[in-house]
């Protein structure tokens, strides 16, 4: 019989405005569009809500605890290198990672072409299967700042098992 007391769910969601002359990095893929996303870091929004979701799942607060905006090593930080680091974090606390889903609020640029690629640098970034990550994307039928092209938002799920 499964001992369902040691699953945990995490949830985690993040915002960044779109600004010029800055490069649209999501799940660690350098996306050709005409702006990026503005951030401390390199402003992956999707690895940001991903390792929200991973520290959700253990009660470890959230990336800004773990990685102040003010501090200046994170300037325009490789948030996949962020995420592989809570990643260590979740399984320093004895929990395994089990499956992760994501969903990026994106107008434009059409991102599913990237979809296997963003899965697969963030599967590594985490040490997990490319099967146990998912990546999604959705307009918001023009409505909202994600509508207006104004940025974009992502949010995340994760489940993960206490070890023992
Ligand atoms: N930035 C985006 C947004 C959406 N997609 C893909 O298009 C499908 C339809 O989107 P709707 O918002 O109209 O439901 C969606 O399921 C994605 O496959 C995309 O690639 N990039
Ligand atoms: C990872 C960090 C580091 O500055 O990235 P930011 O680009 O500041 O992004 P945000 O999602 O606002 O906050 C998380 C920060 O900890």
């Amino acid at each position: 019989m499964e001992d369902f007391s040691r699953l945990r769910i995490g949830q985690g969601m993040d915002v960044h405005a779109f600004a010029e002359g800055r490069r649209l990095i999501l799940g660690g893929v350098d996306v050709p569009h005409t702006k990026g996303l503005l951030g401390h870091s390199d402003a992956d929004v999707l690895a940001h809500a991903i390792s929200d979701a991973l520290l959700g799942a253990v009660r470890g607060g959230d990336i800004g605890k773990l990685f102040p905006d003010t501090e200046p090593a994170y300037k325009d930080a490789d948030s996949l290198k962020l995420l592989a680091e809570v990643a260590a974090y979740v399984r320093a606390q004895g929990y395994e990672i089990l499956d992760v889903d994501s969903v990026i609020a994106a107008q434009a640029p059409k991102l599913s072409p990237y979809r296997d690629a963003m899965r697969e640098n963030l599967a590594r970034a985490m040490g997990l299967p490319v099967e146990s990550v998912g990546v999604k994307a959705t307009t918001t039928e023009h409505l909202g700042f994600e509508g207006r092209e104004e940025g974009i938002s992502a949010t995340a799920v994760c489940l993960c098992a206490r070890c023992c």
